[in-house]
């Protein structure tokens, strides 16, 4: 009787049409979770799926097999089980460029999959064999599977014999330890095409310590990416952010400025 009440509630329109404003109003409103991050309890610090991940990711000696223990016993508190609502909508509104693209710790694979296409082969990287392989079993699946291919290998150290016209990154930039980020930026430059776009969702921007995931700011990314050039064209908040994240997540699209000198 309780449960058939329930049922019906949840399967109402109605509730279905309030439900994701009134998810974001009580968000908004937690007091111990500000937007900007400057909280007793941090939802990434007090959450203890992240607590236990840490614990075995720090447990082993190496940050490649901390992550790969991670897939392994599926400690991945990060992984939507789904494409990252905002990138489908990009791909979905024909607001990402045509040729070859990059995701970077791709984890899952799922974004790899959701936004390839005859116009766009995706190229999906992971250090981790355990993701690896969840990824290509995703991809096994897809009808798209022509258009992506899923790669073991270290961002650091890998040199394409193609370059990208768009890399994808989300949750990676805040998966490294930050003193490696000038690196990134490095890497993100000599692996896109000279008129290639970087977008980056930007997570978590808040005060919380340790990691990863390692706190980020837009500033951050100004920081590394500014020197190489790059500027963004736009940042804006992700209004597509999951309830959890809503808040605390902005869309940056960056490119290297092409114009030269004519004298
Ligand atoms: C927080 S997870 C994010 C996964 C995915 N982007 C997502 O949003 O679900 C970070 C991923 O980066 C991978 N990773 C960490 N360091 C890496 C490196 N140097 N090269 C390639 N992948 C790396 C990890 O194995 C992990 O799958």
């Amino acid at each position: 009787m309780q449960f058939s009440l329930l049922h019906r509630l949840y399967n109402s329109p109605t509730l279905r049409i309030i439900a994701p404003y009134y998810s974001r109003i009580r968000f908004k409103n937690m007091s111990t979770e500000k937007p900007n991050g400057s909280s007793a309890k941090n939802p990434i610090s007090a959450n203890p799926k992240v607590n236990q991940f840490q614990q075995v990711f720090h447990s082993e000696s190496t940050t490649t097999n901390g992550w790969d223990k991670c897939w392994e016993e599926e400690l991945t508190p990060w992984d939507l089980g789904r494409p990252t609502p905002v990138l489908v909508h990009l791909h979905n509104t024909g607001s990402l460029p045509k040729g070859r693209a990059l995701i970077p710790g791709c984890g899952s694979g799922h974004d790899v999959v959701a936004i390839a296409s005859s116009d766009l082969h995706v190229v999906g990287l992971d250090i981790s064999e355990n993701a690896i392989k969840k990824a290509t079993e995703l991809c096994s699946e897809s009808p798209k599977m022509d258009h992506v291919s899923f790669l073991k290998t270290d961002f650091f150290t890998w040199c394409p014999a193609q370059l990208f016209d768009l890399i994808f990154d989300y949750t990676f930039f805040c998966a490294i330890e930050p003193k490696l980020r000038s690196l990134w930026a490095r890497k993100m430059s000599d692996l896109l095409k000279s008129d290639g776009e970087l977008i980056t969702l930007m997570y978590p921007i808040d005060d919380h310590e340790g990691g990863p995931p390692y706190k980020v700011s837009v500033a951050d990314y100004e920081e590394v990416l500014h020197p190489l050039g790059f500027k963004a064209t736009q940042i804006v908040d992700n209004e597509l952010a999951i309830a959890p994240r809503m808040g605390r997540e902005k869309l940056g699209r960056w490119k290297r400025s092409t114009s030269q000198s004519s004298l």
